[in-house]
């Protein structure tokens, strides 16, 4: 027996006892493609716009690559089902018959090379893998080019496919809002994000809200019962001309809240460049320094995620838009920072620029048609009592300060009592110098 084993290991050198000789042996009988039905699934009506339908310059100029569930890209990714769709691309569950994997493909549209982001993908894989934020930031596989006609050219991008986002989850839950244990959780897994990304990748994010934060999916069973579906029940679609508008079906979700991570580096910048006079974050989680044409850097990602972790668990927006109107104005926001926060102190304020517009130079609101309502962080805050109650105000008032200086850190904001004796997900330890 021992010389038969001899034999072959000689025949066969070392690749026999090899564990991933064996596993990709497994993984290439397994990658022939799935077949999908060709008829009987429902038909969207035409006075029905869905998804990227909405955007019809966008798709009058051509922009979208046409996919249809079935197709096998550049020989090897075959698409098995939406998963949802952007201003810049559609996201598509795909298998890679190669390695018998599933990932999540972002096609972006051929006007949307978003050289940027896909760059910053690439510092976000280049920082410290040991930091536990890396695994928190959502980042690329690989990517390729995908050319129309010779003229269109398409960028995808594969990823990890991801469940649910926080929005989706606050949608569906009693008061469209999140519980304690999942914000909490939240809170510290987005700031051991948020450390990686300005520690270890000089990156900003610029745009923290819940559509953008991701379950990760943990049992991968999940994806072969995405494709059953698929097959047994093909999602609702319409088709037009050379497209089909399909229904998106996301991942199913978890049944609690367990691993997160921070996706869409489309609005990241580089960090350490100081800049003013930019905008960017979503309106109503915008920073004072962005507002008021300040110069801004990484603490503008602070103010971001406090304000947003509020409205999350508050199930109310800290800083409304203007009452009984859906829209923005900065006057209305500024007065509602002030109302809560106080006067902005006096070296915030810059005379002769923007500021001028809002404050006076000791920092007085004037703005004739906008009151300021003097409020407070205790009176706001609805859910909670006593101790708990404190130590959640401490946590967001370290965060939510006019001047970026006082925010604290990620680092820092991971050591508030609020976050610490709960048991986070595996992996989420905290981070060392
Ligand atoms: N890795 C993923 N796994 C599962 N679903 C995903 C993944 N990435 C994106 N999605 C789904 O696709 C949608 C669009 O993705 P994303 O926000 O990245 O696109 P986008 O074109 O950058 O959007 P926009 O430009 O409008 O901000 C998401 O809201 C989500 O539903």
């Amino acid at each position: 027996m021992a010389s038969i084993l001899e034999w072959l290991k000689r025949l066969f050198g070392r690749k026999l006892f090899n564990l991933e000789w064996l596993r990709s042996l497994f993984r290439r009988s397994l990658n022939f493609p799935v077949s999908f039905l060709t008829a009987g699934w429902e038909t969207i009506p035409d006075d029905e716009t869905i998804e990227e339908e909405q955007l019809e310059e966008v798709l009058q100029r051509n922009c979208y690559l046409p996919v249809d569930i079935g197709d096998i890209l550049l020989s090897r990714y075959q698409v098995v089902g939406k998963l949802g769709w952007g201003i810049t691309s559609i996201v598509w569950l795909v298998r890679d018959l190669e390695m018998n994997d599933y990932m999540a493909l972002k096609m972006f549209s051929h006007d949307m090379l978003p050289g940027e982001e896909s760059t910053y993908y690439d510092k976000i894989k280049q920082g410290n893998q040991r930091h536990p934020g890396s695994g928190r930031v959502r980042t690329k596989i690989a990517e390729f080019e995908f050319i129309r006609f010779e003229i269109f050219n398409h960028l995808g991008i594969l990823q990890e496919p991801l469940g649910e986002s926080l929005q989706d989850i606050q949608n569906r839950s009693v008061g469209e809002r999140l519980d304690k244990l999942s914000i909490q959780s939240t809170i510290y897994q987005m700031l051991l994000a948020l450390d990686y990304m300005h520690t270890e990748c000089n990156l900003i994010h610029g745009d923290i809200k819940g559509g953008i934060i991701f379950q990760e999916i943990g049992d991968k069973s999940r994806h072969d019962r995405y494709v059953q579906a698929e097959i047994e029940h093909p999602s609702a679609r319409k088709i037009y001309f050379a497209y089909t508008f399909y229904r998106s079906r996301p991942l199913e979700p978890a049944s609690q809240l367990g691993k997160i991570q921070l996706g869409d580096l489309g609005s990241a910048y580089p960090g350490d460049v100081p800049r003013n006079g930019q905008l960017l974050q979503p309106p109503l989680y915008r920073s004072p320094e962005v507002i008021l044409e300040k110069e801004w850097n990484y603490p503008v990602d602070i103010w971001n995620l406090g304000v947003w972790a509020w409205s999350a668990f508050e199930g109310s927006r800290l800083f409304p838009p203007k009452e009984n109107d859906d829209a923005y104005t900065t006057s209305a926001h500024l007065a509602y920072i002030t109302g809560l926060l106080g006067p902005p102190p006096p070296d915030f304020i810059e005379p002769d620029t923007i500021s001028a517009k809002y404050f006076d130079k000791d920092g007085n609101w004037i703005v004739e048609d906008c009151e300021v309502h003097p409020t407070s962080f205790e009176d706001l805050e609805k859910r909670l009592e006593g101790e708990d109650k404190e130590m959640f105000l401490d946590l967001m008032k370290g965060m939510i300060t006019w001047r970026p200086e006082d925010r604290k850190t990620p680092r820092e904001l991971i050591e508030h009592p609020w976050l610490q004796g709960i048991f986070w997900p595996p992996g989420c330890y905290k981070p060392t110098e």
